[in-house]
Formats: C-alpha cells, sequence, structure tokens
C-alpha cells in the first residue's frame, strides 16, 4: 500500500538590509496572490511593531515577533509559532498552503532556514522553497562595507532582488550587479522599482537547495548558531497618545538626518498629527525620509504615535527630548 503524504507547506524568507523594500515586497504579494492561504510571519528588531502594521489584508494572519532577531534572541519564538500552526491545522482550526516570514533587516537568513531542517515537526510539515533578499541599490555598498549581515543576505540568497533602481545611475547599477554576482554566483537576480517583481519569479520556484547552501556555509547545518550583532546598533522606541506638531517634526527630522542620518540605518514610524483625521506613516534610511498619509484613523482605536530608531551610537535621552519638543501645544 501507498502511503500519500501530504505535501509540505513552501516557506519564503525574505531578508534584506534595514529598509531594503521587504514589507513593500511582501504588500506586493499579497495583493496579488488572492488564491492563496498565507500565514505571515514579521520579525521586528525594535520593540514596537511597525511592520505589521503596514502590512495588507486584514484577511492575512499575522504573526508578529518583536524586541530581538530571529536569527537568534527570538528563534524559540519562531519554532513555538510554526508549531502552533501546525496544530490548529491539523485540528481543523486554520488551514494555509504557505508561509511567509519576513526577518529583520540585521538577521542572517542561514539559521532562520536551518530551523526547517533540524526540527523534526517543523522538516516533515515545511519546505524552505526561497531566501528572497531584497537589496537597496543606493544603500548596500555601505552596507557591505561596515555589516556582514548585508553580506550573509546576499550570499545565502536564492533570489536576489535589486530594488530602488530610481534611486540610482546605470552605471552604479551594473557595477553592483557585478559586485554581486561575486558574492553569489548562483542566485538569479532581478531590477526592481517599489519592488515590482513577476510573482512567478519568487513564489513556488523550488530554488533553496540545501547541498548548495553547505558549499557557501559548511556549518549550515550545526546546532550551535552564534550570530553576533554590531552592538553599536541598537533601536530606540517612541510612544506618546498626545498629538504631534507636523511643522516640529519635519524640523527635527531635517535637523537629524543632517547630523545623524549617516548612523541612522533606519527610522519608521506611525504618527498621529495634530488636525490630521488619517495616520501619518513616516519612513526613513540615512539621509532620505518621507512621510505619507494612510488611512483614516477608527472610531474605537486609540490615536497614538510610534516611532522606532534604528541606528549606531543612539542618545537615548537626546532623541527622546527633541521627540517630546514635537508634542503639539
Ligand atoms: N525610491 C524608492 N523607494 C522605495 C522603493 N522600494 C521601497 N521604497 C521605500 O523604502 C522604504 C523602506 O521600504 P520597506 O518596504 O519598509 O523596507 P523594509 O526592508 O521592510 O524595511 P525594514 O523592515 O525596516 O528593514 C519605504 O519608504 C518604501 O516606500 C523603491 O524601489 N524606490
Amino acid at each position: 500500500m501507498t502511503v500519500l503524504q501530504s505535501p509540505k507547506i513552501p516557506v519564503t524568507i525574505l531578508t534584506g538590509y534595514l529598509g531594503a523594500g521587504k514589507t513593500t515586497l511582501l504588500n506586493r504579494i499579497l495583493t496579488e496572490e488572492h488564491n492563496q492561504k498565507v500565514a505571515i510571519i514579521v520579525n521586528e528588531y525594535g520593540e514596537v511593531g511597525i511592520d505589521n502594521q503596514l502590512v495588507v489584508g486584514a484577511d492575512e494572519e499575522i504573526l508578529e515577533m518583536n524586541n530581538g532577531c530571529i536569527c537568534c534572541t527570538v528563534r524559540g519564538d519562531l519554532i513555538r509559532i510554526l508549531r502552533t500552526l501546525v496544530f490548529s491545522m491539523e485540528q481543523g482550526k486554520k488551514t494555509f498552503n504557505r508561509v511567509f516570514i519576513e526577518t529583520t533587516g540585521l538577521a542572517d537568513p542561514a539559521p532562520v532556514a536551518q530551523t526547517f531542517f533540524m526540527d523534526e515537526l517543523l522538516s516533515e510539515k515545511f519546505e524552505v522553497d526561497s531566501i528572497v533578499t531584497v537589496v537597496d541599490s543606493k544603500h548596500i555598498a555601505l552596507h557591505l562595507n561596515h555589516h556582514d549581515e548585508a553580506q550573509e543576505q546576499i550570499a545565502f540568497a536564492d533570489v536576489i532582488i535589486l530594488n530602488k533602481t530610481d534611486l540610482v545611475s546605470k552605471e552604479t547599477l551594473s557595477e553592483l550587479d557585478r559586485r554581486i554576482r561575486q558574492m553569489n554566483p548562483t542566485a538569479k537576480r532581478f531590477y526592481a522599482e517599489n519592488c515590482n517583481i513577476e510573482m512567478e519569479h519568487i513564489l513556488g520556484i523550488h530554488t533553496f537547495d540545501v547541498n548548495h547552501k553547505l558549499e557557501v556555509d559548511p556549518h549550515f547545518l550545526d546546532d550551535h548558531h552564534h550570530h553576533d550583532h554590531d552592538d553599536k546598533v541598537s533601536s530606540i522606541a517612541f510612544l506618546e497618545e498626545r498629538p504631534l506638531d507636523l511643522e516640529k517634526v519635519n524640523q527635527w527630522m531635517s535637523e537629524l538626518v543632517q547630523v545623524k542620518g549617516a548612523d541612522l540605518l533606519r527610522y519608521k514610524g506611525i504618527l498621529n498629527i495634530q488636525g490630521i483625521h488619517e495616520r501619518l506613516v513616516f519612513q526613513g534610511l540615512h539621509m532620505l525620509f518621507a512621510g505619507r498619509v494612510d488611512r483614516k484613523w477608527k472610531e474605537n482605536e486609540t490615536r497614538k504615535s510610534e516611532l522606532v530608531f534604528i541606528g549606531k551610537d543612539l542618545n537615548k535621552e537626546e532623541l527622546e527630548q527633541q521627540f517630546k519638543n514635537c508634542i503639539a501645544n
């Protein structure tokens, strides 16, 4: 008698350095993929989750893992979340046929993928479909020179999306393409603006090959991963219910990026601005920042501002004082 095994659930691991465009890609996938039941796991480095609030499609199951990096401190949480998904599916409480994991911009993807090989239940139920790495074509050269994580994310990718092509010249892009090809000659590379890539290039592609990963990292399956994050990099979060003054926020940011732009790896938030009935979504990395009006605040929702900074040598007291100065009178 042949025992038919149910097919394994494909898992896509989205990586890419801080601000590269992972949430942008996730939103694109969710908007275009209507016939799939997707479980999304979003991991953020800071203690306040912003990305989960910016992922489209309220129907999707979004599981948050905040305040730690998926590749080390909260990896146990990842295993627990995935096991819970399996159990609720087996009990018929939930169905889903695909998993996306958006890692933090500081994550090494190898230990995340490793989870699916080391844990018996997870290896039986899931298979890594691919590791998709989004690259910020404007800032990646800077990140590659200073941050090991950015290198690991490229070296370990199956698909690399050179995103933000609108922000660089053709020459810069082809030089970058050459550098990336040297780092990872086998990954498929695509150019994109706002991650506008055809879904067929990234979903259901079965490109993750464990033997190849062992060539890249012979210790891939060893069970003692140590990932030392750069301890100069930290995150600071602010939360405030009193409305902020837009002009003061703008002024603060313009001054801050002049002085600290190089060290500000990522800053983002959802702001409650005086006189505005919509959420203001605020995004920045290094010297580039922008705000956009998002959806209306709901009636039963507490209006509040949540802002996260991730960067090198951040001065918490100073930033906190500057943030408080933006509270509207
Ligand atoms: N100019 C330009 N901006 C982009 C592009 N793709 C994304 N962005 C913007 O870059 C910022 C960061 O994008 P996200 O999708 O949040 O990046 P992320 O990788 O999820 O960021 P973290 O999770 O914080 O690491 C947002 O303001 C995006 O709108 C692009 O191709 N061109």
